[in-house]
This record gives C-alpha cells, sequence and structure tokens, in this order.
C-alpha cells in the first residue's frame, strides 16, 4: 500500500473506512476503502458480494474497483474517486434542483442500475449516500449488499438504510425482487425534489405507518406481497384513510415526474417499473412543465429535517412477554433514554393496558396507537400464539391528563380502539387473531 499517500478520511462506514489518497505511480486521486473484517486468506476476499458484483459491472454510472489490495490480513479496495456523494449535496441546497437537473442524475442512475439488473444483480442499499457525484456524472457505489438475481430464495433478512426500504422487506418477506431497488429509487427521486426523505421512519413499524399515511392502504386485489412474509399487514378497520396527492407533497414536480413516483413506489412490487421501463417514461421525454413556482424553497420541506435514520432496533428482538413488548415498542419509537424514562414512570400508574402515540407531524389530529394485546384480550387463548400486535389507528381521544413528553402523549386503552382499528402488523404467530 505505500504505492498510496492517504490524504483524508472521507467516511467511515459500516464495512470500512474510506480515504481520499493519491497513487503515487500515476498521481492519480483514488479513493481507498479499507475494510474493518480482517482477512487470513486470499480466497476469502473473491467470496466478496462487493467483488463479486463489482468484478462483473463495466459502466460509466457504476463506481469503478480499480484494484484489490491484500496487506498484513487487511483488505484494500482503490476505487476511482468521486467529489462527494448524493446526500451530501442534498444536505447544502439552499434551493430545489431544478427539474433538468433531477432528470439528468435519475437518467444516469437508472441507466447505471439497469447494467446492475441485466448483469444479474440487485443493490439492496440504494441511497443517496451511496449515489457518488463528481461535477454532473452520478455513480452507484458501495455493493456491499449486493445480491446475485441466479441466487435462490429464501434470502436472508438484512439491514439496509431504512428509509429507502421496500415495504415487502419491512415486511421481511423472504423472497423479494430487484423491485426494492426500484423502490429506492422512487424515494430518492422524490427526496431530490424536496430535499428530504419521503419517508423518514423512526423504527421499521413507523416506517410502514409514514408509508401508509402517504400511499394509503394497499389495494387488496394486487397486494400480494404478504404471502411469504414473516410479518404481515392487515387490514381490517372501517375507516379507510385515502393516499395523499403526491402532487401536494411534492408541489414543484411535474405531472410526469408525480407519475413515474407514484409507479415506482407501489405497494405492489409487481407494479413498479423496471430501470428501462422507468427511463421510456415519459418524464424523461417531455418539456417540463412545472405546476408550481416556489417562492420559498423551504415551504416544501416535509417536517421531518434531513437527518440520518436513526439507531435501529427491531420489533422481533424483543419477547411477548408485556414489559419486553412496552419496552420494545417504546425503544423502538424513540430509542432516548429520558423518554423511555418517562413512558416507564407515567405506565406505572396505568395498569397493564397502554398505548402511546408517536409525533408524527403531518398528521397531529391522526395519532399513531400501538397497542399492546395479550391474546386473550380479543377472546382468543392460545398458548402457542402469544405474542405481540401493533396496530395503527386513526381514532380520536382527548388526553387525560396524563405526562405529556415531546414525541409521547399517554392514554389509557379504550374499548372503541378494539373495534376501529385499521391496520395491524402481526408475528406470524397470531395470524387471524389480531385486534
Ligand atoms: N469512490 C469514492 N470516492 C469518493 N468517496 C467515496 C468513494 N467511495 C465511498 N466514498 C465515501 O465513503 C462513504 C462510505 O463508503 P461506502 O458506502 O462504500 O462504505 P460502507 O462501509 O459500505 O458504508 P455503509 O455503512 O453505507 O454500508 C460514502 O458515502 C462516500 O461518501
Amino acid at each position: 500500500m505505500e504505492r498510496y499517500k492517504i490524504l483524508k478520511e472521507l467516511g467511515d462506514g459500516s464495512c470500512g473506512h474510506v480515504y481520499k489518497a493519491r497513487d503515487m505511480r500515476t498521481s492519480e486521486i483514488v479513493a481507498v476503502k479499507r475494510l474493518k473484517r480482517k482477512f487470513c486468506f486470499w480466497e476469502e476476499y473473491t467470496n466478496l458480494r462487493e467483488v463479486k458484483a463489482l468484478r462483473k459491472m463495466n459502466h460509466p454510472n457504476i463506481i469503478k474497483l480499480r484494484e484489490v489490495v491484500k496487506e498484513n490480513n487487511e483488505l484494500f479496495f482503490i476505487f476511482e474517486y468521486m467529489d462527494c456523494n448524493l446526500y451530501q449535496l442534498i444536505k447544502e441546497r439552499e434551493k430545489p434542483f431544478s427539474e433538468e437537473e433531477i432528470r439528468c442524475f435519475m437518467k444516469q442512475v437508472l441507466q447505471g442500475l439497469s447494467h446492475v439488473h441485466k448483469k444479474g444483480f440487485f443493490h439492496r442499499d440504494l441511497k443517496p449516500e451511496n449515489l457518488l457525484v463528481t461535477n454532473d456524472v452520478i455513480k452507484i457505489a458501495d455493493f456491499g449488499l449486493a445480491r446475485e438475481l441466479s441466487s435462490m430464495p429464501p434470502y436472508t433478512q438484512y439491514v439496509s438504510t431504512r428509509w429507502y426500504r421496500a415495504p415487502e422487506v419491512l415486511l421481511q418477506s423472504l423472497c423479494y425482487t430487484p423491485a426494492v431497488d426500484m423502490w429506492a429509487i422512487g424515494a430518492i427521486l422524490a427526496e431530490l425534489f424536496t430535499l428530504t426523505p419521503i419517508f423518514p421512519g423512526e423504527s421499521e413499524i413507523d416506517q410502514l405507518y409514514k408509508i401508509y399515511c402517504i400511499l394509503g392502504m394497499p389495494d387488496s386485489t394486487c397486494f400480494t406481497i404478504g404471502a411469504n412474509n414473516s410479518r404481515r399487514l392487515d387490514f381490517v378497520g372501517h375507516e379507510v384513510v385515502p393516499p395523499m396527492k403526491l402532487s401536494d407533497i411534492i408541489p414543484n414536480a411535474s405531472t410526469e415526474a408525480i407519475d413515474l413516483i407514484t409507479q415506482l413506489l407501489s405497494w405492489d412490487p409487481s407494479r413498479r417499473p423496471d430501470a428501462d421501463q422507468s427511463l421510456q417514461h415519459p418524464f424523461f421525454h417531455v418539456d417540463t412543465r412545472v405546476p408550481h413556482s416556489l417562492s420559498d424553497p423551504f415551504e416544501l420541506k416535509l417536517s421531518n429535517k434531513r437527518a440520518k435514520p436513526n439507531l435501529e432496533l427491531k420489533l422481533h428482538d424483543f419477547g411477548p412477554d408485556p414489559d419486553d413488548c412496552f419496552l420494545g415498542l417504546t425503544l423502538a419509537v424513540k430509542p432516548s433514554v429520558s423518554n423511555l424514562d418517562v413512558v416507564q414512570n407515567a405506565s406505572r400508574g396505568m395498569g397493564k393496558n397502554m398505548l402511546f402515540c408517536s409525533d408524527f407531524n403531518d398528521h397531529s389530529d391522526q395519532p399513531v396507537f400501538w397497542t399492546l394485546l395479550s391474546p386473550d384480550q380479543n377472546g382468543v387463548h392460545n398458548p402457542a400464539e402469544t405474542s405481540l400486535s401493533l396496530s395503527f389507528g386513526s381514532v380520536q381521544h382527548q388526553p387525560i391528563g396524563v405526562p405529556q413528553t415531546t414525541g409521547f402523549s399517554f392514554q389509557p386503552l379504550q374499548p372503541n380502539i378494539l373495534t376501529t382499528p385499521f391496520l395491524t402488523l402481526s408475528s406470524p404467530y397470531q395470524r387471524g387473531h389480531c385486534l
């Protein structure tokens, strides 16, 4: 590695540190990714997903892996260098991108992604941080989670960045498809217009809820993603919250852009266009007519400021014991010790049945109720089915004087909630018995 002179650190990812460096032989600037894992045998590296995928790719919109160096049981990837990533560009941006700029970025990303899919891989972790930019050129990077299409389901669960995660992955489907990448593209496309993530979920459940609030309920005739999931969504209520109009959320997008985002963000993966179909969409072939000009670029910002997703906590890491459920849910809402303390203190005087709601700002009149139910509360008792049930409801309740904190309000469980839920997330063992 003496051939490369490290100039500065560029990033510290989950797999490795990335540095800007100079190739002393050619004077070229490169990016060096030093993997955190140690490698004793040279052969180990050939099995790495990133190496397997990148060795097969050769496309102007996919980052080039120039060389792999193994030294003292450490592995270094030498990449072509890019100036910044799309997350940094969005964060620093003071006014929205023009539709022309967005089209230019998205066209390249889709061309790169089409190549990835044609080469038999899907990326699985598309997000603005993994799209690298130099001037007007954008390239897909970080193939650490890439998977071969030829590998057979069931696929293992994986942790990609929550905000760009497709519903079928959130529901732990075991046979998801490259359509998971198309969902991420839809979320990134929306974000390029608004400069803020469209679904900034604070936990996996909140992620699904935020998707639901904007897209509404999936059409039961087309909704097939429940079939192989270890989690399941049940839409069992009477009250239906209509989908929000994407053109209200993204007022600076043309009708063509809205249509493409709508298609990409389909609940049903089979309804999302693939990369080539997306490139054929009128969004890439029309003169743009933007319906609303924006006097203040920040008027279009959604309530959540651009930040990184917080700590990931999985609900299935917590057991069926009510205290365990309560702790799990509390952490899943907001992993803050001080909030947790308040919740626990408040819960002491309120008996076993609790619910609390998140601070979803856009729907302050429609709080999220997360109820904790044991099976016998449903009139069903089956020890084998003891597990955790969650429901989101839009029932209005008056606070009754229990402590309020930023991010939480507390109310005792009221019977009418049991009769008017509209969305339930259940564990595999509880099917058919939730609410
Ligand atoms: N070729 C490159 N040129 C310039 N910067 C790069 C390059 N590759 C990576 N980076 C920077 O380093 C960051 C981390 O890189 P990368 O995503 O490959 O690492 P990782 O360990 O796989 O991260 P993650 O935690 O997202 O999986 C990127 O977001 C980017 O800002």
